[in-house]
């Protein structure tokens, strides 16, 4: 497992101030951006020129989360905009692998999100050409939902695939992630934690990302 990684999502930060939103979290690992199209989810967020101007005030790298249609066509701009991390959708992605090294070879990490409903088995062989594996712990669309517990054993089974391959492809949860939850995310082997109203509705964001990250944290030492 991969040291623990914490990367709150602007969803529900102030879209008008941005750059000043991205300032309250200095510890933070990434700053992690959802993409929606109003179409791959019934929400509609920002585009590469956006995530482009964000990209360069923010000290800290972009890990770009799309929910997008065509991710084939639609992912590489985001590498363009200065993205550090890219995480697509299989749901959306008619070539997974060809795009995962499209990513690769443009410079970024190149990551794949499943949807609660779809399973991690189909992919297995897939998983040492992705730098991350994102498994949603809501459904995609909004910040703010409940965690879905249904989700820990596919969690618990992606852990088990990387571990007996010897990959170092990091695992991320997002989706209701708390000082409430994350103990069990930890705990069925998730490193990477994406956490929005729990940062952005905390009076210091920071010091909730240094909380998030110690609770974590003691469930690996
Ligand atoms: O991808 C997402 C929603 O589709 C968000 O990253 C996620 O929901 C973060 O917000 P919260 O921690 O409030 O659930
Ligand atoms: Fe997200």
């Amino acid at each position: 497992m991969g040291h623990i990684q914490i990367t709150p999502s602007i969803l529900n930060s102030d879209f008008a101030r941005l750059g000043e939103e991205v300032a309250r979290i200095p510890g933070a690992d990434w700053v992690h951006v959802d993409v929606m199209d109003n179409h791959f989810v019934p929400n509609l967020t920002f585009g590469p020129t956006m995530v482009e101007a964000l990209a360069r005030v923010s000290p800290i790298p972009l890990d770009a989360h799309l929910m997008i249609e065509d991710a084939d066509r639609n992912a590489p701009a985001y590498v363009e905009a200065g993205c550090g991390s890219v995480t697509f959708h299989v749901e959306a992605a008619k070539a997974p692998v060809r795009l995962a090294r499209e990513i690769r070879a443009a410079g970024a990490r190149a990551s794949m999100a499943l949807k609660p409903a779809t399973p991690i088995e189909p992919y297995e062989d897939l998983l040492p050409e992705l730098d991350m594996l994102l498994i949603m712990t809501v459904e995609p669309g909004f910040g703010g939902q409940k965690f879905l517990d249904l989700c820990l054993p596919k969690i618990r089974r992606a852990r088990a695939m990387l571990d007996k391959h010897g990959i170092e492809t990091w695992l991320q949860v997002d989706g209701g992630v708390s000082l409430e939850t994350i103990e069990r995310c930890a705990e069925a082997g998730a490193d990477v934690f994406v956490a929005g109203s729990a940062v952005y509705s905390a009076e210091d964001p920071d010091k909730m990302v240094a909380a998030l990250r110690d609770k974590a944290a003691a469930v690996q030492a």
